[in-house]
């Protein structure tokens, strides 16, 4: 099972996969991948940083300044990023019943690094949930079960990918125990 989910900045694309990961956690399966959070300062924003969802590392995706490569005010920190961000994905191809990208972005982009996971991961039978930014949605659409997330539809998209993933999972379990 693959989903994409995309909308508008700030329509809630990180807390609906923090959501998924914690639910998906609390009923005993393993999660693996990456999270995206912005760095603020105060009411601004300075920067993002990238979160490994299995061991809570922090590493550094982007911050204002001058450097390349850079996407409008932002420099991407492509060591910063890579550093996290590579290895947890490499272990949730390993490890996890569930692997969540957020996000599929631009600045992402910029890592050849993060390029060759998302292909492995894409190559994989893993289970996906990824938020993509609107403008890389075309490419991923076609790939799996893809959302566009508003204010008014967030709960119950929420709702449906979560359900959608426990019972693929629970019904992988149930077939795994069959087989033994
Ligand atoms: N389902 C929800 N109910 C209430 N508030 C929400 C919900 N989802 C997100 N929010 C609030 O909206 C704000 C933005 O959420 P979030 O960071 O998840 O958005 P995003 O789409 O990931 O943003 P970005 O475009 O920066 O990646 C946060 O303050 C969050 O608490």
């Amino acid at each position: 099972m693959r989903f994409f989910v995309s909308g508008m900045p700030g329509v809630g694309k990180t807390t609906l996969a923090k959501r998924v990961a914690d639910e998906i956690r609390r009923e005993g399966y393993k999660v693996g991948g990456i999270i995206t959070q912005e760095i603020r300062s105060g009411p601004k924003r300075v920067g993002f940083r990238v979160i490994a969802i299995d061991t809570g590392e922090i590493g550094r995706l982007a911050y204002v300044g001058y450097g390349q490569p850079r996407l409008g005010k932002y420099v991407v920190d492509v060591e910063g990023f890579e550093k996290v961000a590579i290895p947890a994905i490499s272990r949730a191809l390993r490890e996890a019943d569930l692997i969540v990208i957020d996000e599929i972005g631009p600045m992402e982009f910029k890592s050849n690094e993060f390029l060759k996971a998302l292909g492995l991961v894409l190559k994989s039978e893993k289970h996906l949930l990824a938020t993509v930014h609107r403008r890389l949605v075309d490419r991923y659409r076609p790939l799996g079960e893809y959302y566009w997330l508003t204010p008014e539809n967030r709960n119950e998209v929420f709702a449906e990918i979560l359900g959608k993933i426990k019972r693929g999972l629970k019904n992988e379990n149930s077939s795994d125990k069959a087989k033994d």
